[in-house]
């Protein structure tokens, strides 16, 4: 009997569901899959010695019925499927890379502009598509940002890649559009102790501030991350 700890490995989810999850469901009522059931769609899959597996639409999520098609058994419904795992997976995770600002910002030394723009440039060509550049804030505040005009002046920027900044306040929101920015983040923290130590107001107050500063960036068709 497979353990519940293997890893799922849902890259590969019609084997996987059929052949490991039905292991660990009791046998259930068995139902033929209509063929050509307008509900129903098939994914060649090689298991099953390379049967289709046939899933079949019920209600609002899709149940896979494993049917070898060469042969005269029934189909399997497995209705026990932990719907909520298998089935409602998004089919899109965006992956925002925030290193260039979230971690050089804590960088004891100064980190110079160049490298900096290396390090954006080169996660780019690992492939990420959303690369957090840098911030607009204070530089008594964040010193090792300070540079944050720079850095946006400096970098390649290829097609397709957005390279979002932190304005907390509409001084920085007006700084980065001046540095020809089109997409901005602004951050409200969980407690009232981070919001007065990380931006110097109370939670209430840095809603207010970025109600103002979302209007302006609306007004100038920049895109906006919360
Ligand atoms: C927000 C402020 C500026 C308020 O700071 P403040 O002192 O309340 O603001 P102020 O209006 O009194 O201004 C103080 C000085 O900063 C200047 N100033 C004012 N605003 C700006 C600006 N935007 N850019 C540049 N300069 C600015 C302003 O001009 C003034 O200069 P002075 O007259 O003294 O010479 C300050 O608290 C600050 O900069 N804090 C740093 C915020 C920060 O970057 N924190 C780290 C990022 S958030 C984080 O890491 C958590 C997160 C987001 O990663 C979690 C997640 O990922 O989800």
């Amino acid at each position: 009997m497979p353990s519940l700890e293997e890893p799922l490995g849902l890259g590969d989810l019609p084997k996987l569901s059929i052949n490991r999850l039905g292991s660990f469901s009791q046998p259930s009522a068995y139902r033929r899959a209509a063929v050509g059931d307008r509900n129903t769609r098939k994914y060649n899959s090689s298991c099953n010695g390379g049967a289709p597996m046939v899933f079949h639409a019920n209600s609002h999520a899709w149940h896979p019925q494993c049917r070898h098609a060469n042969s005269s058994c029934d189909a399997v419904e497995l209705r026990d499927l932990p719907r909520k795992v298998m089935w409602d997976l998004p089919s899109f995770v965006k992956i925002v890379e925030i290193g260039p600002r979230d971690g050089l910002q804590n960088e004891k030394g100064n980190v110079p502009t160049s490298v900096k723009i290396q390090l954006i440039h080169k996660l780019v060509a690992a492939g990420l598509s959303v690369v957090e550049a840098t911030s607009f804030v204070s530089p008594k505040w964040v010193p090792q940002l300070a540079d944050a005009k720079e850095v946006l002046k400096g970098i390649q920027q290829m097609p397709n890649v957005r390279y979002p900044v932190l304005t907390p306040n509409l001084r920085g929101f007006e700084a980065a559009v001046a540095a020809g920015e089109k997409e901005i983040a602004v951050f409200a923290s969980a407690s009232e102790s981070f919001s007065k130590s990380n931006i110097n107001c109370t939670i209430e107050e840095s809603l207010a501030r970025y109600r103002d500063v979302t209007a302006a960036a609306k007004k100038h068709g920049l895109l906006i991350r919360g």
